[in-house]
């Protein structure tokens, strides 16, 4: 009988972990503990598991954090303060925003203010544009449409900005969002804020739905924001049927993604008209406002790499880059080599440059992430395991291919656990539907595709499944960000082949992560070291 000598502190939420030993296995309660991962050596591991393949793990892993790299493609230049935004913030009042909507906020359970908003509320409010970067889950919607309820809608505070002149009938806010979901959730996030009487300041333009319908509804309504996908604002935009010449910001979430190719035409569109009232550039003015076009841009993204940098010179007016804990002129920011992953498959929607900066954080530091390997076949009776294993609720698993959803989610009911597939062949109504499952506990298991990886608001989400690898570090940052959200504890991990290990540790390596592999063996997560 040999002990179990060393444990980590880490603790996936309510996993069913139990302690192994050559022979049998002893429970954690007879222990007197409480859900503790266990760490066997190899070789106990071997005595544990015949016949499966060993990992081949650096030693200095287990003491060490990855940390450090040279191969991120943007490093600042001498960063300098700019100005001193509230990161302490204790409240949404010390911030600058009107009364009414800090009354909103907090009738929505909305009371201290993220970092990132902390930063992004005040310096919005003073006009500049921005390239707002920080993790997955860490509020960086509230980030931009905070200030711009302060001075669009019923909640804004009257000022004598040069804007309060006559009546309004140019849209007043243009967010662009690169998935109908994303789209959608936003709008729901601004209704939440105006409250049910002015629903219909808001109004959603994603494809998918009936088009001659939205014109209808932008007629009637003349809503003052409107969120939606770059085709659908691009297309109504061409047919002269939405009116933002004076349009006052233009919001880019999931910047990165909306510079691939896929959107060039449609952003070109945007970026052209929204905003652009003829005679409004020019000015000796050292005012953002006065300097540049009426049209203040506000660019969002958990990565951003050295192409939005570059973007965002271009279509902005001297820009800032705001992180949770500091201000920074873009300019300052400079690209610094990178690396890409080979043998990963290439997706439409990569972007140059994917690589995210390398000493900021795209990722919570309250996730944990692991990998295991199995053979290809195995993948999805690994995923049931590992679910049970953590005993995770909420489950959201990635696969590269659309086609292998139905059978992975087939082979999953058979064996009991509830599954449905989410992908952009679905309608809307079925893809609604299906979250709407997902979200009240209905569905266990969500099989998707990188459909469902940027942006989504699904807190609820406890564990994360790669089944099939990311094809960067920035895919892979999107993916795990869907859980651990706003401090949440959340779990990723990784199912590969022997032969994919390789990719593991460059992800590890390249977003400073620490992956720890790990086996799923009679009900428990195993870590295994080398
Ligand atoms: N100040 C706050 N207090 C409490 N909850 C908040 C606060 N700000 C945001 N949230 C909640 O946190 C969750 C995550 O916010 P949000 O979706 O804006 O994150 P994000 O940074 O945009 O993530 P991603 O990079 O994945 O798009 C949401 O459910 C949101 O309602």
């Amino acid at each position: 009988f040999r002990k179990v000598t060393q444990f980590t502190r880490i603790a996936p939420s309510q996993g069913n972990v139990r302690f192994l030993s050559s022979s049998g296995s002893l429970t954690l309660s007879s222990l007197g503990l409480k859900s503790e991962v266990k760490t066997v050596s190899a070789n106990e591991k071997n005595k544990l598991q015949q016949g499966i393949s060993t990992i081949e793990v650096p030693k200095s892993r287990e003491k060490k954090r990855v940390s450090g790299n040279k191969q991120g493609l943007i490093k600042e230049k001498n960063p300098v303060d700019i100005m001193t935004a509230p990161f302490a913030a204790k409240s949404f009042s010390e911030l600058g925003i009107p009364p009414l909507l800090v009354e909103r906020l907090e009738k929505e359970g909305f009371t201290i203010p993220t970092d990132v908003q902390a930063a992004a509320v005040p310096t919005v409010l003073k006009n500049h544009d921005v390239v707002i970067q920080s993790y997955t889950g860490s509020g960086k919607t509230l980030a931009y449409l905070l200030p711009i309820l302060s001075r669009v809608g019923p909640l804004k505070e009257e000022l004598s900005d040069g804007y309060e002149t006559g009546k309004k009938i140019d849209i007043e806010a243009v967010i662009v969002a690169p998935s109908r979901e994303l789209g959608m959730q936003i709008v729901r996030e601004v209704e939440k804020l105006l409250g049910p009487a002015n629903k219909k300041l808001v109004q959603q333009l994603v494809g998918g739905a009936n088009r001659s319908r939205q014109e209808d509804a932008l007629k009637k309504n003349k809503p003052a924001i409107v969120v939606g996908t770059p085709g659908r604002i691009a297309e109504i935009s061409a047919a002269g049927k939405l009116p933002t010449h004076g349009c006052r910001y233009l919001v880019l979430d999931e910047i990165d993604q909306l510079l691939a190719f896929t959107f060039r035409e449609d952003m070109k569109r945007i970026l052209d008209h929204v905003g652009r009232r003829p005679g409004a550039r020019g000015g000796e003015s050292n005012s953002p406002l006065v300097k540049r076009a009426a049209r203040q841009t506000i660019m969002v993204s958990a990565t951003v790499p050295f192409s939005v940098i570059r973007a965002a010179r271009s279509w902005g007016c001297d820009p800032l880059l705001i992180q949770a804990n500091k201000v920074v002129p873009l300019e300052s920011v400079t690209p610094a080599g990178s690396v890409n992953i080979p043998g990963t498959p290439s997706t439409t929607d990569s972007s140059s440059n994917v690589q995210p900066m390398p000493d900021v954080q795209s990722l919570p530091p309250n996730l944990q992430h692991y990998y295991t390997i199995t053979r290809i076949q195995h993948k999805v009776d690994m995923l049931r395991r590992c679910v049970h294993a953590l005993d995770a609720k909420c489950v959201i698993a990635f696969m590269n291919h659309t086609k292998q959803l139905k059978d992975a989610v087939f082979k999953l009911e058979a064996r009991g656990m509830n599954a449905a597939e989410l992908h952009g062949d679905l309608s809307k109504l079925v893809r609604s539907t299906i979250l709407k499952k997902f979200r009240n506990g209905e569905i266990r298991v969500l099989l998707t595709n990188e459909l469902s990886a940027r942006g989504l608001d699904l807190p609820e989400c406890d564990l994360v499944v790669n089944l099939g690898l990311p094809t960067d570090s920035v895919h892979y940052a999107h993916r795990a960000g869907r859980t651990g959200r706003l401090g949440r504890k959340g779990t990723v991990v990784t199912i590969c082949e022997e032969s994919e290990v390789f990719v593991v540790k460059k992800l590890q390596k390249q977003l400073s992560l620490s992956i720890q592999a790990c086996e799923f063996s009679e009900g428990n997560l195993v870590i295994i070291e080398d």
